[in-house]
């Protein structure tokens, strides 16, 4: 098998199991408005949420928002039956990306897109709807895959497969870990969603035929393409591809850092791009804080002082390891609150019930890692917690102290809340001059100042926190 002379290395991709589909994705705006529990304090809050739909025609009449669009979809040449899945899901207009990307897309002859268009602006509409325009639903055999990095990711957009699919007989299947009984020989499902290492694994036993697959798309390119984690399993699936025709490859992602952009053009040779600038990165509805704790043992105290703010919308807390996750989160269950934890080193049943238990707002609070740092869609989420910053790779650094923010996944990370024009808040904890200085070097890169709050004034604070989601 031809390969790239990129010389690659690549850890096991972060994956787990079970063929059960996520809950369906939310069908309406108003759906960001959350049930809780209304006490006065918290009115405010969750008015805000439901204020924010309200305004969403405004915004996508505003040609600086990323939710502009001067098109409807009716325009951008899609098939009946995928205009009525995409109203059945409550969408009335396109988004910029959507509106832009989606004819593009569908010319023919096919041409490679890389697309980038800040969290939670719809990107994943215009690859699904990709896929399924291409597919041939008379033959049964896989004509479309594609790779997301987590199992968590994978099974939301296949949610989105499954609605926006609704009206077409389309049949998917997904490639991620345990999920195919024992024994399967053969999918003849049209469109394949999964994690890299799975579907290599698959393709290679020949489970999965791609004989006939003319669409091919990464979602969260940049982190599928890096060549220090799953760039490797990527470029096996892509090496595995029919030569005899062409393939459509498509990559999406909010952020392309300058090392991998190289790599991409070469991934997806003569795409049409669509770019961001530096300063554009970041979407303007989700307000930055900071909090300066004295230690990292005072980091806990203030989260669970801010307990009751966590709980009023939804919140996803992100520590950089596992045992830091588990560790807070069965500290605050054995202090009387409701918390969820969930991680990679969990079983991929259980973690497949944390996500959907929160999905449906089963539990309000999620403690986690880098795992769902990307992609995941949940209108609710008003609050994400940076419990520790997220760091490069700790391991490539000689001197702890020089240890650098990871701009990309911070910027992912906050992207978790404020989805499609919704307000959010995402709070920082900082409390030594290492971490003062890694968030400095995050407000230096996005661009986006980021406001203190202080530890010791829980009224003030509450009263920033509700001022900002208003
Ligand atoms: N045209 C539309 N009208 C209304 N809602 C939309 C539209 N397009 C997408 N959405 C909704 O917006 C939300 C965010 O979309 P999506 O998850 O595709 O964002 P994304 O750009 O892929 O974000 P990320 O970079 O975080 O992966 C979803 O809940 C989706 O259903």
């Amino acid at each position: 098998m031809e390969k790239d002379a990129e010389g690659f290395y690549a850890p096991a991709p972060a994956e787990a199991s079970s063929s059960t589909p996520p809950p369906p994705p939310a069908a309406e705006l108003t759906t960001a408005k959350t049930e809780v529990t209304v006490t006065e304090a918290t009115t405010d809050l969750i008015k805000s949420t439901f204020d924010v739909s309200v305004t969403l025609a405004d915004q996508q009449a505003n040609p600086t928002s990323p939710l502009h669009s001067v098109k409807t979809f009716e325009e951008l040449g899609l098939h009946q039956d995928l205009l009525k899945g995409i109203y059945d899901m409550g969408f009335s207009k396109p988004s910029k990306i959507q509106e832009r990307a989606l004819p593009l897309l569908l010319a023919n002859p096919p041409q490679n897109m890389i697309g980038q268009s800040q969290s939670g602006t719809g990107k994943t509409a215009a690859f699904v709807l990709t896929m399924l325009s291409r597919v041939d639903f008379s033959l049964n055999k896989p004509q479309a895959i594609c790779l997301a990095p987590s199992r968590e990711l994978a099974r939301q957009i296949m949610s989105v497969v499954v609605a926006m699919g609704k009206f077409t007989p389309v049949q998917t299947e997904y490639a991620i870990k345990d999920n195919l009984p024992r024994g399967t020989t053969n999918v003849t499902a049209h469109i394949i969603v999964g994690t890299p290492g799975t579907m290599t694994d698959l393709i290679r036993r020949k489970v999965i035929d791609v004989s006939e697959v003319k669409v091919f798309v990464l979602d969260e390119a940049d982190n599928m393409l890096d060549q220090d984690g799953l760039g490797e399993q990527t470029l096996r699936v892509k090496n595995m591809l029919p030569r005899s025709h062409p393939v459509q490859i498509i990559l999406f992602s909010a952020t392309f850092p300058d090392n991998v952009r190289n790599f991409a053009n070469k991934f997806a040779p003569n795409a049409n791009k669509i770019e961001l600038k530096r300063n554009e990165l970041s979407v303007t509805n989700i307000r930055q804080f900071y909090m300066d704790c004295k230690s990292e043992e005072h980091k806990y105290d203030v989260l669970v002082s801010l307990y009751h703010l966590l709980v009023i919308g939804q919140s996803i807390i992100f520590c950089q390891h596992r045992h830091t996750a588990d560790r807070i989160s069965q500290r605050m269950t054995a202090e009387g609150h409701k918390v969820a934890s969930l991680h990679g080193a969990k079983d991929a049943q259980e973690r497949d019930t944390i996500i959907d238990r929160f999905r449906e707002g089963k539990e309000k609070v999620l403690i986690t890692t880098n795992v769902i740092a990307r992609g995941i869609d949940i209108l609710q989420v008003n609050m994400v917690v940076n419990y520790d910053l997220p760091l490069l790779n700790e391991r490539d650094h000689g001197n702890r102290n020089d240890v650098r923010p990871d701009i990309e996944t911070y910027i992912h990370r906050i992207g978790r809340t404020g989805r499609f024009g919704r307000k959010g808040i995402s709070v920082n904890f900082v409390h030594d001059k290492r971490t003062w200085s890694q968030m400095e070097q995050i407000e230096q890169a996005t661009g986006k100042h980021i406001v203190r709050i202080q530890t010791t004034d829980l009224d003030t604070m509450e009263e920033q926190m509700k001022k900002a989601l208003k």
